[in-house]
């Protein structure tokens, strides 16, 4: 039988997928997805099941177009896409208020807001800033990076500040993914969100599940009064990938300002006629987000070339066919296996197990 199901938590190489009926199945990978194309089914991956009463899992036969991935560039692979994450309304971005790192924070609103899913920046661990000074200045940092409509929420889970507020973006029916780096505070805000109870999705028992450890490398977490959250580990590397829609939705005022470059190709590092440089003079921008804004840009161009290079490297760039090996569209809709079967090869999620 060939159910709709989606996939809520990721052990090594066995999603655990939850069908309409709320029932949980361990799955593997049909061969056809991963012999050729490794295309693997990423967390939040709405997907067809095939189950079989006879076998003990049931085989995951395909991987539905995706609305909204979160991708990052693959940090062990010069030209290769990593899906971190799949089908989620927003994206809360969790970053320490103390330790705060302004660069850090930029890139993570790029690959953020690259997703197209609404973005939400959670100040946390609130509570260990040593006083209201470096409070006030931290969160007058961060306003600056920050675009307007992107909310910002200070939260400590050890004084309960700004939990329901977090919890309010997290609706009944709509699912968010929570990115940040390891020790910003995730695991503890979704404890938090779930009132202690999180509800760990536990298994239907299958044949070979039992009593084995398996790390859980992404789950999704009911929380208490409101949807779910996914949680990830943190994600160390945050290379961009194909990221320029997401580096103009996190820079709008510089994107604005570039409307008035006398040249289509400025690069606003003190060119002729550069509107992006009056906007600087005229105290509308800051100079550290215009260059925060090119030096991004400037990455995302260089890993674009690279990609090209190992497109015709592999022969997609010549044989004149749709290959695109290398398009986020492969990333975004896993259905291009469908025309482009092999060249999906490089471009799908692989078990983003790597932090
Ligand atoms: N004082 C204080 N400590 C916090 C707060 N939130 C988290 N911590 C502590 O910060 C450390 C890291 O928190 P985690 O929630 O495990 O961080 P994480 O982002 O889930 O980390 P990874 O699982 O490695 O990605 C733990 O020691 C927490 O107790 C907070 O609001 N206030
Ligand atoms: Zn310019």
């Amino acid at each position: 039988m060939i159910l709709k199901a989606q996939v809520v938590q990721l052990d090594r190489g066995f999603p655990l997928v939850r069908l309409a009926s709320g029932d949980l199945i361990r799955c593997k990978h049909a061969t056809s997805l991963v012999k050729e194309a490794t295309q693997r089914a990423v967390i939040g991956d709405w997907v067809k099941i095939e189950t079989d009463d006879a076998a003990d899992k049931a085989q995951i036969v395909e991987i539905l177009p995706r609305q909204q991935v979160l991708l990052r560039k693959d940090p062990a692979e010069r030209s290769m896409v990593q899906v971190l994450a799949a089908n989620f309304d927003t994206v809360i971005i969790a970053h320490p208020l103390p330790g705060l790192n302004i660069r850090r924070l930029e890139r993570e609103l790029v690959v953020a807001c690259d997703t197209g899913a609404r973005v939400v920046v959670a100040l946390t661990k609130s509570d260990l800033v040593e006083s209201d000074q470096v409070r006030t200045d931290a969160v007058a940092a961060v306003q600056a990076v920050v675009a307007p409509g992107i909310g910002v929420i200070e939260v400590s889970t050890v004084n309960q500040i700004g939990i329901d507020a977090v919890r309010a973006l997290v609706s009944t029916g709509t699912q968010a993914v929570l990115m940040g780096r390891s020790g910003a505070g995730k695991s503890s805000l979704i404890n938090a969100l779930a009132d202690q109870e999180v509800q760990a999705t536990q298994p239907v028992r299958a044949a070979d599940g039992k009593g084995r450890h398996t790390t859980v490398n992404r789950t999704m977490v009911r929380i208490q009064g409101g949807g779910e959250v996914i949680d990830m580990p943190g994600v160390r590397g945050l290379g961009l990938w194909d990221a320029q829609a997401g580096i103009d939705a996190a820079f709008p005022d510089v994107v604005e300002a570039a409307r008035n470059c006398r040249f289509r190709d400025c690069r606003h590092q003190g060119d002729a006629g550069c509107g992006v440089g009056a906007a600087i003079k005229a105290g509308n921008i800051t100079p550290e987000r215009v260059a925060a804004y090119v030096r991004l840009s400037e990455e995302n161009s260089q890993q674009l070339k690279r990609n090209k290079e190992a497109q015709w490297q592999t022969g997609a760039g010549r044989s004149g066919r749709s290959r695109q090996p290398y398009s986020r569209d492969v990333a975004r809709s896993s259905n291009a296996r469908k025309n482009s079967y092999k060249t999906a090869r490089n471009s799908n999620a692989r078990n983003s197990n790597a932090q």
